[in-house]
């Protein structure tokens, strides 16, 4: 009789974690069974991926979807709708929320609120404060929870932990994951009053400037050091921390936004205006090339987008000292394979930056490679597919990105989450089936307790 799966995938060329090939995945009960599937296999669902590059289902590990408290720019199933179309098969979302997501009952909430509503799976991430950090232990164990989120610089939301012996007592605490924010907070408040009496953008730039985060992140690697935790290092954005950290390699993993790896100083604030405006600044093309080569020399763990949506009108009405953040989550897959196209990075090293390098940083359980017994997740990809991007097309409430008009080679046209295909050439499907990623110890950490 002839074999029978839940899911076919023919005739694509897979992303494996040892290379390129062409290969019939074959799912079962949520999970891939197959890398060659026989010729006369059947199927609910067959996908024909002939002329599609399969890569694992892409992650972005660093999105803020706005709830609790701000629903109306974004919710769960906006932002995991918007992943979906946009070819992630998983995000990890943030806490800055409000309530923010900082003990059992928020946590139990948002754990609880997934259900039914998400289209992608989801890790949480649970936020620090100088108060709950010695109830954090029990937290971080909590099924879902990617990493704690400590944000050493100010940004959006109340979660602050500035304090050497804060970070300290964060670090001597020995949790398993931890994500910094890494700007100094004592420069941004000692430049604070620089930031309000100039002009408007450019003045962000350069308050929030390149030795506030170089500053930051000395900092917490110090601490690192002394303490003997790794740390991992969010959204570095300029040349100086990654020949830094490049040499920390055993305590220090690096992720790398989409935007500082897309836009450059000043033009962006020439052409977006507030809309350029980000927690750290989008910088100039010194930091853009140095971001580039530490995707290239393996510096960079993780790409993601840091997706914060900020409604148009608060951008505009509290000019100019509009909110921080940039929306992404529904473009960082074309973008990057825009980049790819452009010679920038291979496709198994975009995999590595977005389901093998997030899995690795937080211990992901049973993704980020197309594997057998691993979830079958996948991202299909048309490479040769050219689109342009526009407003129109952003399913998040607050309607805009910042890459509105940019036209991009390279586009995701399936997203399948556990072996079910959730979006097939940009139409959704089904009912939201995401679930909590699971998560265990890091390899690194399984390693040194060898
Ligand atoms: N990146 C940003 O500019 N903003 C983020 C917060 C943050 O990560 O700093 C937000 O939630 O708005």
């Amino acid at each position: 009789m002839a074999e029978h799966y839940d899911l076919i995938i023919r005739g694509g060329r897979a992303v494996l974690p040892w290379g390129e090939a062409e290969a019939d995945l074959g799912a079962r009960n949520g999970r891939i069974v197959s890398l060659s599937v026989p010729a006369g296999a059947t199927a609910e669902t067959v996908l024909d991926a002939r002329g599609l590059a399969v890569l694992p289902g892409l992650i972005d590990a660093h999105v803020h979807f706005r709830e609790p408290g701000n629903d109306s720019v974004e919710t769960i199933a906006t932002g995991t709708k918007a992943a979906a179309l946009g070819g992630l098969a998983a995000v990890f979302d943030m806490p800055n929320t409000s309530p923010p997501i900082v003990d059992s009952d928020t946590l139990a909430w948002k754990r609880r609120h997934i259900e039914g509503r998400a289209f992608v799976d989801i890790g949480l991430y649970v936020g620090a404060t100088k108060a709950n950090i010695e109830s954090l232990a029990l937290l971080e164990v909590e099924p879902g929870v990617c990493a704690i989120k400590v944000f050493a610089g100010s940004s959006t939301g109340d979660l602050l932990v500035e304090d050497d012996a804060s970070l300290e007592r964060v670090m001597r605490s020995g949790f398993r994951r931890v994500a910094y924010h890494s700007e100094d907070e004592y420069r941004l408040r000692e430049r604070a009053p620089l930031f309000k009496l100039g002009d408007p953008h450019l003045r962000h730039a350069e308050w929030r400037d390149v030795e506030t985060a170089f500053l930051g992140t000395r900092r917490l690697m110090a601490l690192a050091r002394r303490t003997g935790r790794r740390a991992h290092i969010l959204h570095v954005s300029t040349a100086e921390e990654l020949a830094y950290l490049r040499d920390l390699r055993d305590i220090a993993t690096v992720e790398v936004l989409v935007n500082h790896l897309t836009q450059v100083a000043p033009e962006v604030y020439e052409t977006l205006g507030g809309f350029g405006v980000m927690n750290p600044p989008i910088r100039d093309r010194r930091h853009y090339e140095a971001a580039w080569a530490a995707v290239a020399d393996g510096t960079v763990d993780v790409v993601a987008s840091d997706h914060a949506p900020h409604p148009k009108e608060a951008k505009l009405k509290l000019w100019p000292q509009c909110p921080a953040g940039l929306t992404g989550v529904q473009t960082i897959v074309p973008v990057m394979l825009d980049h790819v196209n452009a010679g920038r990075l291979t496709l198994p090293r975009l995999a590595d930056l977005m389901c093998a390098g997030p899995a690795r940083v937080y211990g992901v359980v049973g993704k980020g490679r197309i594997a057998a017994g691993y979830d079958a997740d996948f991202t299909l990809v048309d490479m040769k597919a050219e689109r342009t991007i526009t407003n129109d097309w952003i399913v998040s409430p607050c309607g805009w990105t910042p890459f509105d008009g940019v036209r991009v080679r390279g586009w995701p046209v399936a997203t399948v989450v556990r072996g079910k295909v959730v979006m097939r050439e940009g139409e959704l499907i089904g009912e939201p089936s995401g679930r909590l990623v699971r998560f265990g110890d890091t390899l690194r950490r399984a390693a040194e307790a060898a």
